[in-house]
């Protein structure tokens, strides 16, 4: 029997101090809490945070169309090379993309009081609050997110008393188109990986196709002092994949190994898609779990949708064993790498490391 995704989250305790956002409604000036300086960052080695110019002449992350005959060459080359990529032809109705967005607008515009009333719990998965990795960080982000697992009906309801189900459908309906296009993806790279027709039908009621989603809904109002502010600290996400949409305002970098932070800007109709650390794993190390990063904006109020794709909780996971050379990492649950990542962040995988 599988265990959903959300159980592997439930052990963790966060402190209210660093779920609550900020009110940004009622600050002119960036607060001493959320003010960043180089030393802020000092644990996190390669992931200077206040190096604010991304190299001009720095290369992009391709833009993959999902129907181009190569798509299996070319989102292995760009998991490898990137561990990031866009994609079109992805078949998610642009009008259902705007539609979510517009409901995540509505909901970060409501009252701070209101917000607060569906505030996620310390031992919680779902509801409003602050990044998960926010007690990492000695300063708080300026930022305020929306996390949902399955249905929103819970909180959605004390959002909104008498007009929570347009906001429960549309998110349903973007879920489903998630979730199915997370797996059409999955199955691109793992052909990528070497998995062919035959070992599909090995695996095909493996856990792996039994992945799940949660969607997290993430605003970044605009900033008083965006040089000396984080929207989202560096982090890699921890499932095997992500698919974000981001509106048309800037922010989103991600770290490139000797070349430094690389601009994801946003391209009408595309949909961004980056590996996270069991698909790392999955891989033996050969796709690429980037690091990446949100800077907030002066004049305009960033916006995005994250839908994080995997495993149910109890599924073991390991590289694949077609991959040349001696396995990285050692086997682990899902359960008991979220466990690792909710302790100790991005140290969790050389703790598996064999
Ligand atoms: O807002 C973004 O572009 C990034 C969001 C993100 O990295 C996350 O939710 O994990
Ligand atoms: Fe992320």
């Amino acid at each position: 029997m599988t265990t959903s995704l959300s159980n592997a989250y439930k052990d963790t305790n966060i402190h209210l101090n660093n779920i609550i956002p900020l009110d940004f409604g009622s600050v002119l000036q960036l607060p001493e809490s959320h003010v960043w300086t180089d030393d802020d960052n000092s644990g996190n080695d390669r992931r200077t945070c206040l190096v604010r110019q991304p190299r001009a002449e720095a290369a992009s992350p391709p833009v993959i169309d999902l129907w181009a005959p190569d798509v299996v060459g070319l989102v292995g080359d760009a998991c490898r090379r990137w561990g990031v990529f866009q994609v079109t032809n992805h078949e998610v109705p642009q009008n259902l993309v705007a539609n979510v967005e517009a409901h995540a607008r509505r909901l970060f515009e409501l009252p701070t009081d209101r917000k607060l009333k569906a505030l996620r719990a310390p031992n919680g998965v779902t509801g409003y609050g602050l990044a998960r990795i926010s007690p990492f960080f000695p300063k708080l982000m300026w930022h305020e997110g929306f996390t949902i697992m399955g249905s929103a009906m819970e909180h959605a309801k004390l959002l909104w008393p008498h007009h929570y189900e347009e906001f429960c459908d549309a998110i349903d309906k973007y879920q489903k188109k998630m979730k199915s296009l997370a797996y059409n993806i999955l199955l691109v790279m793992l052909k990528a990986l070497g998995v062919d027709e035959e070992d599909h039908e090995k695996l095909s009621s493996s856990f792996l196709y039994q992945s799940d989603g949660a969607l997290q809904l993430n605003s970044y109002p605009s900033c008083p002092n965006p040089n000396h502010a984080i929207g989202l600290a560096p982090h890699t996400d921890s499932l095997l994949l992500t698919i974000l949409h981001q509106n048309d305002t800037n922010g989103l970098q991600i770290m490139q190994e000797g070349v430094g932070w690389v601009p994801i800007r946003p391209t009408p109709g595309a949909l961004v898609v980056n590996i996270g650390d069991l698909m790392h794993i999955l891989s033996n190390a050969t796709f690429n779990n980037m690091c990446h990063r949100v800077i907030p904006n002066e004049t305009s109020h960033r916006f995005s949708m994250a839908y994080f794709y995997g495993p149910p909780a109890n599924s073991v996971l390991a590289p694949l064993p077609k991959l040349p050379g001696p396995p990285r990492f050692r086997a682990v649950t899902v359960k008991e790498y979220i466990g690792l990542k909710n302790k100790h962040l991005e140290k969790a995988l050389s703790l598996i490391q064999i």
